[in-house]
């Protein structure tokens, strides 16, 4: 950063002067912090270099010999300094990438355009993004109607201290994309979970390609915009980005195919009064004790919209239990259950609670 010239401010401060002095301070503040921004905007994880700005601007001020040097001119500037930060500072969402994975458009869908979207490498990153507070959401797919949980959003869950704040089932509309022809394709790369969803279409339709997991399907897309013999099952979006050809649309194996992502955070949702509530729990592995759990929520009168059974990692033959139903802790029935649940369980996490979402296409 070059020192700003003393010559070019006046010692006398008349308004002309004044307002000359705001504009080159304005333009150094700019300067730096757009850098800053850029900087941290491409390195996250490295040191607070807003705040290396502020110090910069700070020092600058105080090396001034301009007519307002001293605590006024970097009250002055703290003030522009906030003001400037405040606009930068954008909400970011770190999903599993690159852009347009079906995480990107679930976390469009829920967030719309004007956050800063965070994609990176595996939906274990996307958790830890939120523990670090790299990102304040994260958006992971949990479950699919097709092709049935994402293990590895359970395993999150299971290990995260983030909670579950939002729900967003999408339609998920997959494309077989490339730059070839059809009688070009050696290789079908995506996501297993891609792969599973149309694995009828695929072996009906190119019984001969090998098929390739990846890390995700604008993973593959990226791949099949380098190489004519590799197909990538993506989204029609990941095309567009990749300036590939759609070569054929609606592959999924069934018509009505939908992810349901869940939106994390560091806090759960607020009550909104059509909510439900994700909790994770083991049962003491003696007989009845399943049962003796499922009673509790038949008491309460409260229904269930999700259950999963998770191996624990290292312990054969135990189970964690992924549940969800509908209601929030606030009310009455839900703090009853949960209460109950605490002392029926080994081990008791509330995941979060989360409107209900309807399925809007
Ligand atoms: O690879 C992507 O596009 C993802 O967002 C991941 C994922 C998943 O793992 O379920 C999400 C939705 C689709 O079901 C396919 C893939």
């Amino acid at each position: 950063m070059p020192k700003k010239k003393s010559s070019s401010i006046e010692r006398v401060p008349t308004p002309k002067h004044l307002a000359k002095l705001d504009r080159e301070i304005l333009a150094l503040l700019n300067e730096r912090v757009e850098k800053a921004i850029a900087r941290k905007a491409a390195k996250p994880e490295e040191s607070d270099t807003l705040k290396d700005a502020r110090e910069a601007i700070e020092t600058l001020v105080a090396e001034s010999k301009g007519p307002l040097g001293g605590e006024a001119v970097q009250a002055v500037f703290r003030e522009l300094y906030s003001g400037q930060r405040a606009a930068a500072q954008k909400t970011r969402v770190a999903f599993l990438g690159p852009d347009f994975t079906f995480s990107h458009l679930a976390a469009i869908k829920h967030f719309g355009q004007s956050v800063e979207f965070v994609p990176v490498s595996s939906i274990a990153a996307v958790f830890e993004s939120v523990e670090r507070g790299t990102a304040e959401y994260g958006l992971v797919p949990l479950e699919n109607s097709t092709d049935g949980r994402v293990t590895d959003a359970l395993d999150g869950l299971s290990k995260s201290t983030a909670k579950i704040c939002g729900e967003v089932p999408l339609p998920i509309r997959h494309c077989l994309l490339g730059i070839g022809a059809r009688g070009d394709i050696r290789r079908v790369c995506s996501k297993p979970q891609a792969l599973s969803q149309c694995r009828n279409w695929l072996s009906k339709h190119l019984p001969e390609a090998e098929v390739t997991p990846v890390a995700s399907t604008a993973e593959a897309a990226r791949m099949a915009g380098a190489d004519r013999t590799i197909a990538a099952v993506a989204s029609a979006e990941a095309a567009a980005v990749h300036e590939l050809k759609v070569i054929a649309r609606s592959i999924q194996d069934q018509a009505d195919n939908v992810t349901r992502f869940a939106v994390i955070g560091v806090s759960p949702g607020e009550k909104t009064g059509n909510d439900k509530t994700a909790l994770v729990f083991e049962a003491p592995h003696e007989p009845g004790a399943l049962a003796d759990v499922m009673a509790i929520f038949k008491k309460q009168r409260l229904n269930l919209t999700w259950i999963e059974s998770f191996p624990i990692p290292g312990a054969r033959g135990r189970y964690l239990f992924f549940l969800e139903f509908q209601g929030h802790p606030s009310e009455l029935r839900p703090r009853r259950a949960l209460a109950s649940l605490e002392k029926k369980s080994l081990r008791l996490t509330v995941l979060g609670s989360y409107a209900q979402a309807e399925l809007i296409d």
